[in-house]
């Protein structure tokens, strides 16, 4: 049976909903940061990784992504005060977004330095006055903290384009995978209300904001979300970041 990874937050929740129900796929699920790793040992088949991952090494890319155009919720900066702290700590788990606010920093002229650290987001924040948070642990601490930037919005505003966070790489024989993948997505989309009533139970978030939450995520790569891509690149690029 193919292995193929999945991001284990609710972002993928809504695209392999269908596809996890047919059980024609092993699936292999963990941070952006661990899926890339798995990648790379060859343990899966088929998985999205970060974006800033695949601009690195460049293996054979798909069209199932993580992006969004505009607002995006699950990858954001929290500060405890009003202010963004001197240093940013942003989680061991992501690629792109680290990278991604480093640039949104330089961009805008601020003064923060992003530094990578290790542990929960309540481990990070105990040391830390502001935190990039990704996933699961971003949409927990939204409910609690301030939000001083989300990401996806930031990426907007500077660029005008979708940040793409993550997309789907394969050892090369992904063609089919992806179109599966893809499937189960629309599908998702057609079902949305059931989707969003039994995510809303699994992880004991209002139907409201996943509602919201799904209908943010673009998960297919477009010509926008190509721009998107590669405007990431030249600007790591241009800030020595790649
Ligand atoms: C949209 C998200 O973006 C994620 C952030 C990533 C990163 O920063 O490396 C990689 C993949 C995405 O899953 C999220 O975490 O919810």
């Amino acid at each position: 049976m193919l292995r193929i990874g999945k991001f284990g937050f609710i972002n993928n929740f809504l695209a392999y909903y269908k596809l996890e129900k047919e059980g024609k796929y092993e699936i292999v699920k963990a941070d952006p940061k661990a899926l890339a790793e798995l990648f790379e040992k060859n343990y899966v088949d088929y998985a999205p990784v970060p974006s800033y991952y695949y601009l690195k090494k460049k293996p054979k890319r798909h069209k199932f992504c993580v992006a969004s155009n505009g607002e995006v919720y699950s990858v954001i900066v929290i500060s405890k005060g009003k202010k963004l702290g001197e240093k940013i700590a942003a989680t061991s788990k992501s690629m792109t977004s680290v990278n991604m606010l480093r640039i949104i920093v330089k961009e805008r002229g601020l003064k923060s330095e992003v530094v990578q650290v290790s542990g929960s987001y309540r481990e990070i924040l105990k040391d830390y006055e502001s935190a990039l948070l990704i996933g699961d642990e971003a949409i927990k601490a939204r409910m609690v903290y301030r939000v001083a930037m989300d990401l996806g919005e930031e990426w907007k505003d500077l660029t005008g384009l979708p940040a793409v966070f993550g997309v789907a790489v394969s050892n090369g024989a992904g063609e089919k995978i992806d179109e599966d993948v893809l499937n189960s997505v629309r599908w998702g989309r057609e079902n949305i209300d059931v989707v969003v009533e039994e995510a809303s139970k699994k992880f004991r978030l209002p139907e409201e904001f996943l509602e919201t939450y799904f209908e943010a995520l673009i998960h297919e790569m477009g010509r926008k979300e190509e721009r998107g891509l590669r405007e990431y690149e030249e600007l790591c690029k241009a800030h020595g970041l790649l």
